[in-house]
């Protein structure tokens, strides 16, 4: 079985050059779109793929980079695709601050019987840490790492042998310890700040400490405007490009 991904967007929460950081993962015959943020309708639309090509929508977490495009999907999967359904797979940490702080402002509405999440989306609960089949030939592990103190967030394990970071602080254990070591990824996708500190992110200095063999797996991604500045300057690391079509297999 064939997977592949393709990035949507590789740019940083407010890089203006990039959309927001996201990708589709493709198996033969389903779409499973990796976060979906305020400007990844128009990176959809540059590829020609209307909302209701996508079979599935997973979050890793609530900032608006992740989720902002959520409202649109929602609204023209109802309102352009004739109710088509698509499903959401979320953490359920995730699934009650997703509606009540963010979407229900937009989709709420009582007068169309419109009341909850479940109205938009055939919400799929993730369980942490134990690896679930989305689609024949398509697993996904989501396992809690850290991001923004006492907010959850989430990366991924995808067919057990691709991390996939989302947004995370640096964690070398983690990275040679299980995904390296235990799990032998082939394939790792990390968030990269170019520069200063790394409050809620990882960045490109922390990343350059790692040994070469683990960085030779590594794509950057969710990275500034400035990333041409850094050609040739990230160690055995690559940006991966907005677009670019990556084997999983
Ligand atoms: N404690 C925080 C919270 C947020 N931020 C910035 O806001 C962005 C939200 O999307 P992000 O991709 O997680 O990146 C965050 C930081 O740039 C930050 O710098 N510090
Ligand atoms: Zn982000
Ligand atoms: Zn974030």
């Amino acid at each position: 079985m064939s997977l592949h991904i393709q990035m949507l967007g590789t740019g940083s929460a407010f890089a203006k050059e990039r959309y927001n950081n996201s990708a589709l993962l493709r198996t033969q015959d389903k779409q499973v779109m990796i976060d979906c943020g305020s400007s990844v309708p128009r990176s959809l639309h540059e590829l020609q793929i209307q909302p209701d090509r996508i079979d599935g929508i997973l979050i890793t977490h609530i900032h608006a980079d992740h989720v902002g495009g959520l409202e649109e999907m929602a609204f023209r999967l109802l309102y352009e695709h004739g109710r088509k359904r698509t499903k959401l797979f979320i953490a359920e940490s995730l699934a009650v601050p997703l509606w009540e702080n963010t979407l229900k402002g937009g989709l709420y509405s009582p007068s169309e019987n419109l009341l909850t999440l479940e109205d938009y989306f055939d919400v799929v609960l993730l369980p942490e840490r134990a690896s679930v089949e989305l689609f024949p030939g398509l697993t996904v592990e989501i396992i809690p790492t850290e991001h923004i103190q006492l907010k959850p967030s989430y990366s991924l394990f995808i067919n057990d042998r691709t991390f996939y970071s989302a947004d995370i602080r640096f964690n070398p254990e983690l990275l040679i310890g299980e995904v390296i070591q235990q799990r032998n990824c082939h394939t790792i996708f990390h968030d990269c700040q170019l520069s200063g500190q790394g409050f809620v992110h990882t960045t490109l200095e922390e990343l350059l400490t790692l040994p070469e063999e683990v960085q030779q797996r590594i794509y950057l991604m969710h990275y500034d405007d400035s990333m041409p500045d850094y050609i040739g300057r990230t160690g055995q690391m690559s940006f991966v490009q907005q677009h670019q079509i990556i084997d999983l297999t």
